[in-house]
Order: C-alpha cells, then structure tokens, then sequence
C-alpha cells in the first residue's frame, strides 16, 4: 500500500507510520504471511507450515529459553543473546523443536548445528518479538534474503514498542456488578493492534489513596471456573473488597501471564506431563512471566491516580507501578483458600516466583 492511501499515519509522521507496519507485522505473521525485518531475514512462523512441511531453504529462529530445553549450549547466542539460529539438518522436525508437547515421548538426538547471528541478532530478536505479540509460539523460518511485495519491519521499532505508551480511553459508562452495583468502567484501547481492550473498574467512590487490584485475564479462571489456579476467586473477592471502601479494580487483557490463551492451554498440557508453571512457560519458548504491567500505572495515569494501595502478593507488580510513577503507598496481601488442584501452582508462585503467600 502506497504512503498516499495512509494519510493519517503520514500526517503524524514517520514515527507513526512505523509503529502501524510493526502493528501489521504482527497481524501479518499471525495469518502465516512471510515478514521481513529491516537487515535481518525473511520470517515465517513454524506454525505456518503444515506439519512434515517446512519454508524451503529456511533455518528456524527459537527463543534461548527453548533452546536452554533443547540444550543448546554450543554457541554465544546462550549468554544474554535474545535469538538462537539452527541451520536445518534433514533429521529436524521443524515442528517438533517448536513445540515441546512430544518433547518427552520422542527426546531429540542433537546436536543441533547452531548459527551465529552476529549482527543480524537484533533482527531476529525483533522477529520473536511479533511472534509473540501474535500470540504465536515463538519459533519461526529464517531465510536470507528478500522477497518482493512484502512487508518490511523495523527491528528498533519493534524492540522498544511498548503497550503502555499508546493507550487511549475510548469509553466511560456505568456498570452495575452484583457484588458492586456502584461501578463504572473505563475502556482502553492500545493504539496500533486490533486489541486487546483493556478495562478499569472504577467502583465506589475511591479516595485520594484508592485500593487497587490489577488483574490479568484468566478466561479459564475468571468464566470457566476452573480450579488450576486462582484467579476466578480473586478476582471475586478483589470486586468484594474493593466495594466496602472504594477504588479500582483494573483487568489486564494479559491471558496466560502474556503469552495467549492457547498457549497456555499449551502449558496446561506440559503441567499435565510433570512440569511446574514457570518451566511450561520456559519448554514453550516464553519467559516465565511476558506481561507488561506498567500497563497498569498507564491506565491510572489517564485515570489522574498518583498513589495506591495494591491488592496483590506479587512484587513485580508493586515494581511495574513505581516504574510507571505511580507510588505504592501499601501493598495488601490477596491470598484465597488452595484447592486440591492448585496447591502446587500456588506453592510453585510462591517459591519460584517470589510470591508472598
Ligand atoms: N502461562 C501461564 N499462565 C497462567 C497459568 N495459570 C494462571 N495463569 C495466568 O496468570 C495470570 C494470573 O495473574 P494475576 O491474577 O494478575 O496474579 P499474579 O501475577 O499471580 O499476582 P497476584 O496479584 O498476587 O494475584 C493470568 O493471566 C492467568 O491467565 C499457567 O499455568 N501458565
Ligand atoms: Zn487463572
């Protein structure tokens, strides 16, 4: 598409326009189309493919957490580097290093012939990047080269894009929740991605120092009711709560700690062959948390809130709100009964990922 049919983006400037191709990037890939990124490689995600197939000519791109699963140690790329390259040997199956669901049933017999990126690392980092913002397992083709007609990222773009740098409030209404009947909420909108929206629950009337839960979205929990983890019955008691004195109550459309849905119903598969939920996350390619909490700091940023008290037991999110300047004057332990089937996830949170349980 031409820069004339863009007019809104070129009249904002080149910034702008850049973010949009970052933002199409992602949509791109997510629909199995090829993307390039500026001074790197042609990208496609594995996922793509049709099992057994595979881009011709390609290598495949794999996150370090993966490749430290793989036991890929051969190579620079393992101290610090955000991108490991495999050249392609006929005995891989690009699926199955992308994936780690068979990793138990069919182990790898290695070694796998790793790449060095040199100076392309930064391109492929950016090309994991947008498979992840697509919700993709991060696992892509590489191949050098271009190719006509496509679209061209920019890697500094897509590495120092943050959501929270882009949020609008695009609605404002009353609505009444049974265990709140005197609540509004606030719709955000992340500029440049088709979603997700973002909501602030605005319940009672919150003081100058409101009590605030920032929630992440947990389809299974929040709707299904599932038992796994805990999320259904905080976020219940966090409206309950907030109701007897006032505040906010923020939901993060950050399914699965960031990393989508189906990805981590991908974990919840792992979880079901033995592993925690940080080394699922980790087996998938992700870190063990992907989300971007200073997303919460934005929202109360529009919302004119400069100090809160945090409903949370974890101390990453007391950290994204005082990097995004919003102080937090108490944090208010959020702990719910176990059940049978998440006292081990919850055991895990607390051990593994500094949860004060
Ligand atoms: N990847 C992954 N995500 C999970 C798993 N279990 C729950 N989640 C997600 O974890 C997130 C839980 O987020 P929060 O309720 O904000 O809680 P938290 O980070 O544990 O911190 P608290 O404020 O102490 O509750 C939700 O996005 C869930 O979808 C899991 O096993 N794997
Ligand atoms: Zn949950």
């Amino acid at each position: 598409m031409g820069e004339a049919q863009r007019p809104c983006a070129v009249d904002r400037g080149f910034r702008l326009l850049s973010e949009l191709e970052v933002a199409r990037g992602v949509d791109d890939l997510r629909r199995g189309e090829i993307v390039v990124v500026r001074d790197g490689d042609v990208a496609l995600s594995v996922q793509a493919v049709e099992r057994g197939g595979a881009l011709a000519g390609a290598d495949l791109l794999i996150t370090p957490e993966r490749a430290a699963t793989l036991k890929i140690v051969n190579q620079r790329a393992a101290a610090g580097a955000g991108a490991v390259r495999l050249a392609r040997a006929a005995w891989m199956e690009p699926h199955a290093v992308a994936d780690p669901v068979d990793d138990l049933a069919t182990p790898f017999k290695g070694p796998f012939p790793s790449v060095d990126l040199g100076p392309a690392e930064r391109a492929a980092t950016a090309a994991l990047r947008l498979a992840k913002r697509a919700a993709l397992l991060p696992a892509l083709f590489v191949r050098d080269g271009a190719v006509a007609d496509t679209l061209v990222v920019d890697a500094a773009e897509v590495l120092q894009w943050r959501r929270a740098a882009a949020l609008d409030v695009v609605a404002r209404a009353r609505l009444p929740l049974a265990a709140a009947p005197d609540t509004q909420v606030v719709a955000f909108r992340s500029r440049h991605e088709g979603g997700p929206d973002h909501l602030a629950l605005i319940i009672g009337s919150p003081g100058d120092v409101p009590l605030v839960r920032l929630h992440s979205a947990c389809l299974t929990g929040d709707l299904l009711g599932s038992l796994k983890c805990d999320c259904g019955p905080q976020l219940q008691a966090a409206i309950a709560r907030i109701a007897a004195e006032g505040g906010m109550l923020l939901y993060l459309q950050q399914e699965g700690r960031g990393i989508g849905l189906l990805n981590k119903l991908r974990a919840y598969a792992l979880q079901d062959q033995g592993f925690d939920t940080v080394d699922a996350n980790l087996r998938l390619g992700f870190a063990e948390d992907e989300r971007d909490l200073e997303l919460g700091a934005a929202m109360l940023g529009k919302l004119g809130v400069a100090r809160i008290r945090l409903l949370t037991n974890n101390p990453l999110k007391v950290g994204a709100f005082e990097a995004g300047g919003v102080h937090v004057v108490e944090r208010v332990s959020h702990v719910l009964p176990a059940n049978p089937h998440n006292a081990a996830y919850l055991a895990t949170k607390r051990d593994r990922q500094g949860h004060q349980l």
